[in-house]
């Protein structure tokens, strides 16, 4: 805009385009009446995001003004909409009074609406946390590895948080677990591709990175000299990020963040580490086409709180190392299910709602009536829940809580006479505190509601006074309240009545009383809606100071939900308490697949997995469709829960220390990253390659698919070698089944498959896991059951046959490894012995017989069979 058509602009204009020129990025909402109007391009972008009507107003360097809006009273729907797809809002507010403004009243941006920084409950999913998360990388100083500071803030709930990381693979895996809904980076970083244009990423100046303003910054926060108390003493990069991230919500919030007190700092090596394509294998709490349902995640969370739910999710993403800590879990799942404190608890924790973030909302002075009406409803509860947990030992995790799990007398009862039972949604149009709870509110409501009252009682006491019986107190908009006396009697009225207006008929008077009256009733819904606001404000204030203690005691009551759940969920699906072993290796027993258990209307057939120190891979082979991946998985999701302090799918579970979950199962393109299937799933090989132990487990679901048959087998056996060299706990299915052989070749490595039976040409699964190599892999009759035409089928089995007998592969490709055993019947490309018939049938000349002939030679084949 030049700044000749700037000049041109009416002041209100000239007033929005000042305010737009300081949030550029952002869709500017500048409050008009009871509208939030956009302008110019702001307008148009949001008439396309939120098909709402584009018009005009005005007129800019002769061009009307293009111009859209969206009423303030359902602003927050829209602004959910805008969020959602990576959008941030300025909310520009009138300040100033209308009534006294020269000019355009005065404006101001009061908040920035962004992905990361939400704290209103509409715009926010509640079972699942909102985090801005930041980064930022420096490399190290010999090897020149990227070293990662991620750091981690939801303002929703004043959860703070740090790590440090080495290398861009960890980074990304603790990306896809935070899953930030904003990422921040410094604007010089080249980031990996997998992020880059992500939703919701925002470049920021590299000085909101520097360490020293960071570090002042996160100290202020805090209210501390140093972070050493935080565990983050030694933290360089995390503390940038950090530092970087409170700048920036800050500045969203226009506000100081009251809540944000601690900072948590995590240790890589505290948790089983699972990569971001492992993650999202498992389906965590994101299926693979994105959506919650089907998830590890939903078959678990019964939680009871909102918080509880969010809590779930983030110790489901993170099961830890330390067998100390799960054990503590384990064992306070065992005492709920052991006693009735499940049962009982359940009644009051319904009622506790979520209090981790309605604090958040107290804390940023944006809760709502109804934050504070379940806040009482939760504090109500606290006695009963505290009472419960009276008889846990010492030294228990539920101790630990109960310890938090504390009644706030004092504060329960302000809020209960504070509150009426369900307030409105707003403080705006008051009607909020209850009757009780301050005299001047109760007076100026009194006054308000009963005037009428009042002006009849006086009616009557001024008509015996004078005894003037046609005496009527009245009121008109122009004079206010006065006493009305017909001119007759107009006389006679007595001295302190002072005349106001003469009528044709009649004369009318005030009287001191009638003026003050008039004055406290005419204020008084103005002053009972600013003392109801006022009021609210002070109780706001009152919870305020009571902000660290509730936020721990929100802290506990979310954990004993989570222990709950796993403890209502472990008799509901009748999970086992697994033992953790300081020995290596896995034994389960009856294992079975949480999910696909719980969705399958067929019964789930349970099966086993024994590891050990001498026995490292199971190299699993069977049908399409027998269950391989279910299997797989199903021991990952048992290990995962484990440590998480869960309860598993099986009869008995011992578990030896894991410190990495790898899968590399199915992938599909990333088209959009530039890699083929092949790339991806030859990417995630090679990470598991580079990083297995001994003490990983590692799900290999048909490594070389992707690829043609000699090389994918190829690169399958050899990865499969350079596992059982690292050792690492490994589940090898595959088609190839020359994989078997592998079994007599390397120590440590033994054969599992998935049967399956056949009949009448149809295959029936029988989803058991048996030791041992598969005997077919039933491709054709699955591809049958799948519908494939009967033509396709007839001709693939002719290939199949002429394969087998060798007659239908080039010469060269034949010998690709040298592998003795075993001898399975199809498939095997290196070794085959032609059956007499197939030998017979490929050397039939068709075309040269006739009708009766082939018949005959039909006989003959059948017969040889
Ligand atoms: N143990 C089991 N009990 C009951 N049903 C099962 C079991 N295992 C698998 N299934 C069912 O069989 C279906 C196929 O299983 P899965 O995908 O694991 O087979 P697969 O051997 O990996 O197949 P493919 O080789 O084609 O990938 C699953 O969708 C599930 O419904």
């Amino acid at each position: 805009m030049t700044s000749n058509a700037t000049r041109q602009h009416t002041p209100m204009m000239a007033q929005y385009l000042k305010i737009k020129r300081e949030h550029p990025d952002v869709l500017l909402f500048y409050r008009m009446g009871d509208f939030y109007e956009l302008f110019f391009d702001d307008a148009k972008r949001a008439a396309e995001l939120l098909d709402i009507t584009l018009t005009a107003r005005g007129q800019s360097a002769g061009n009307p003004i293009p111009m859209a809006g969206v009423p303030y009273h359902s602003v927050e729907s829209y602004l959910a909409r805008l969020v959602r797809l990576g959008v941030s809002v300025a909310i520009c507010e009138q300040i100033g009074d209308p009534a006294t403004s020269k000019g355009p009243v005065e404006r101001k941006v009061v908040r920035i609406v962004t992905p990361g920084t939400l704290h209103d409950e509409a715009l926010l999913d509640a079972r699942r946390d909102n985090l801005l998360v930041a980064l930022c990388c420096h490399p190290k100083p010999r090897t020149h590895e990227p070293q990662w500071g991620i750091a981690w803030l939801e303002v929703a709930s004043g959860r703070f948080g740090a790590l440090e990381v080495d290398g861009d693979g960890e980074m990304l895996a603790e990306l896809q677990r935070l899953s930030p809904a904003e990422l921040l980076v410094p604007e010089s970083l080249t980031l990996p591709e997998s992020i880059d244009g992500m939703p919701g990423l925002r470049h920021m100046s590299d000085w909101h990175f520097d360490h020293d303003t960071a570090h002042r910054l996160v100290c202020d926060q805090l209210k501390v000299n140093a972070l050493d108390g935080f565990g983050a003493g030694h933290f360089v990069h995390g503390v940038c990020a950090a530092g970087a991230l409170l700048n920036y919500a800050r500045d969203t919030q226009r506000a100081a963040l009251p809540h944000v007190n601690a900072l948590e700092i995590e240790q890589r090596n505290d948790a089983v580490v699972i990569d971001a394509a492992s993650r999202r294998n498992l389906e965590i709490d994101t299926n693979l086409s994105g959506t919650a349902d089907n998830t590890l995640a939903s078959v678990l969370d019964s939680t009871l709180t909102a918080m509880g739910a969010r809590k779930l999710r983030r110790w489901l993403n993170r099961p830890l190392r330390q067998q100390q800590q799960v054990h503590a879990r384990q064992q306070a799942v065992q005492r709920l299910i052991d006693s009735d404190l499940l049962t009982e608890l359940s009644t009051p924790m319904k009622q506790i709602g979520d209090v981790e973030r309605i604090l958040a909302r107290v804390a940023l002075r944006s809760a709502r009536p109804r934050d504070l009406a379940r806040l009482r409803d939760a504090l109500v509860a606290l006695p009963e829940v505290a009472a419960l947990l009276k008889p846990i030992p010492d030294g228990s995790l539920l101790d630990t809580l109960r310890k938090h799990i504390i009644a706030y007398p004092q504060l329960q009862d302000t809020l209960t006479r504070a509150i009426i039972d369900t307030p409105p949604a707003v403080i705006r149009d008051g009607g909020v505190i209850k009757e009780g709870f301050d005299k001047e509110l109760d007076e100026l409501r009194d006054l308000h509601e009963h005037a009428g009252d009042y002006l009849v009682r006086l009616e009557t006491r001024e008509r015996e006074r004078t005894g003037l019986s046609n005496l009527k107190v009245g009121y008109n908009r122009v004079h206010g309240y006065f006493i009305e006396l017909p001119r007759s009697q107009a006389q006679s009225a007595p001295v302190e009545y002072i005349r106001r207006q003469t009528l044709k008929n009649a004369e009318r008077f005030i009287i001191p009383e009638l003026k003050e009256f008039e004055d406290k009733v005419l204020s008084a819904r103005a002053r009972a809606l600013a003392r109801e606001k006022l009021l609210y404000e002070e109780l706001l204030d009152t919870l305020n100071a009571y902000l660290n203690l509730l936020s721990a005691t929100g802290q506990a009551l979310a954990s004993l939900d989570v222990l709950m759940s796993f403890a209502e969920r472990a008799i509901a699906l009748d999970m086992t308490c697994p033992t953790l072993s300081t020995a290596p290796g896995i034994d389960i027993r009856d294992g079975r697949h949480p999910v696909v258990e719980h969705v399958s209307s067929h019964p789930f057939v349970p099966n086993d997995l024994r590891f050990d120190d001498t026995l490292r891979m199971h190299v699993i082979t069977g049908p399409n469709m027998g269950g391989k991946s279910t299997f797989m998985r199903q021991n990952a999701l048992i290990v995962l829960m484990a440590y998480t302090g869960s309860f598993v799918p099986a009869s008995h579970a011992i578990i030896g220390p894991i410190d990495r979950i790898f899968t590399r199962i199915g992938s599909s393109d990333d088209l959009a990253g530039g890699r083929s299937t092949f790339m991806v799933e030859m990417t995630e090989t090679a990470n598991i390659l580079h990083n297995a132990t001994e003490y990983s487990l590692v799900l290999m679901d048909e490594i070389g698919r992707g690829t043609s048959t000699f090389d994918g087998l190829s690169l399958a056996w050899a990865s499969a070698e350079a596992l059982a060299q690292r050792r690492a706990f490994t589940l090898f299915a595959t088609h190839y089944f020359e994989m078997t052989a592998l079994e007599q070749q390397i120590t440590g490595v033994g054969n599992l498959h998935l049967t399956a039976t056949e009949h009448d040409e149809g295959i029936a699964f029988m989803h058991r896991v048996e030791p041992g190599p598969a005997s077919q892999s039933y491709g054709l009759q699955v591809a049958q059951l799948a519908g494939v035409p009967r033509s396709v089928i007839e001709r693939a089995r002719f290939r199949l046959a002429q394969l087998e007998s060798g007659s239908g592969l080039p010469a060269a490709t034949t010998t690709a490894m040298h592998v003795q055993e075993p001898t399975p019947q199809q498939n095997d490309l290196f070794t085959a012995e032609p059956h007499p018939a197939v030998i017979a049938l490929t050397e039939l000349d068709v075309d040269d017989l006739t009708p009766r002939q082939a018949l005959d030679a039909l006989y003959a084949l059948k017969a040889r069979l």
